[in-house]
């Protein structure tokens, strides 16, 4: 595995940058295999890369039809919710590409079929995920070319936070968490295993409030304590950086 630190001069160019790597990584792996796999996060750099890929003179490049669209992580509301993931993936980039809507695997709402219970909600994503579980790893989910996540402020990545279960789960690739310090306090997240299957890891983060934990997760951390420490990819790790939140780098 490569790990990979690249900085960029502001949030505008990291976002573009990453969108234009996202749409040559996807047209590569469609060139190798005829489809492609992403998995998506939230906050605002990871809706920021999508808008940028929807505003690219590339974007065709892409054949949006064959990309297989998953969650790292979910905050636990009901359907159509501003401020679920899905809702505002679908705002930036989803709802402006032709993709295969039998391809697109959101994590369950809180008003659908689980009702309140986000644990079930989890169960059922990690059987989606293992109906199309690839050979290439010995964890049950599908083959991830790019599994895209955002870094929080005490180094929580997708809705991993800090000396917590949910951070330290080992057999389980999807759980329900509860009582996060970043509302909503209810969500659905991909555990580090899960994460780990990834071909590639790509976390995106700017601003100086997350030059620590930056700092601490490339200075060996661990990941119960950083729980972006731990998020690596089979083939690559790659952190996309603004300079504010490389500051704090050697
Ligand atoms: O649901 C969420 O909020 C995200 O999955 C979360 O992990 C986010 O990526 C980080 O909190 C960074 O968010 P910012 O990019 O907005 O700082």
């Amino acid at each position: 595995m490569t790990q990979q630190v690249l900085v960029h001069r502001g949030a505008e160019v990291l976002a573009a940058a990453a969108a234009a790597r996202l749409i040559t990584r996807i047209a590569d792996a469609q060139a190798a295999r005829g489809s492609a796999s992403v998995v998506l996060t939230g906050g605002r750099t990871g809706i920021g890369v999508l808008e940028q890929v929807r505003r690219s003179p590339a974007l065709d490049a892409v054949d949006w039809s064959a990309v297989d669209v998953y969650w790292g992580d979910e905050r636990f509301l009901p359907s159509g919710d501003p401020e679920r993931n899905e809702t505002q993936a679908r705002q930036a980039l989803l709802d402006h590409v032709e993709l295969d809507p039998n391809r697109v695997h959101p994590m369950a709402p809180s008003d659908g079929k689980f009702g309140q219970d986000a644990d079930a909600a989890a169960a059922h994503y990690a059987e989606v995920l293992a109906a199309t579980a690839a050979a290439e790893t010995d964890i049950a989910v599908p083959h991830f070319d790019v599994l895209m996540l955002g870094v929080g402020e005490e180094g929580h990545t997708a809705s991993l936070f800090p000396e917590t279960p949910y951070v330290a789960e080992e057999s389980k690739t999807v759980v329900g968490v509860h009582d996060c310090p970043k509302p909503p306090p209810t969500r659905i997240s991909l555990t580090l295993p899960a994460i780990r299957a990834a071909s590639e890891v790509w976390l995106m983060t700017t601003g100086k409030a997350k030059a620590e934990p930056i700092a601490a997760a490339l200075g060996g951390a661990k990941p119960v304590d950083i729980p972006a420490a731990g998020a690596t990819g089979r083939e690559r790790t790659l952190w996309l950086l603004d300079t504010d939140a490389a500051s704090d780098l050697p």
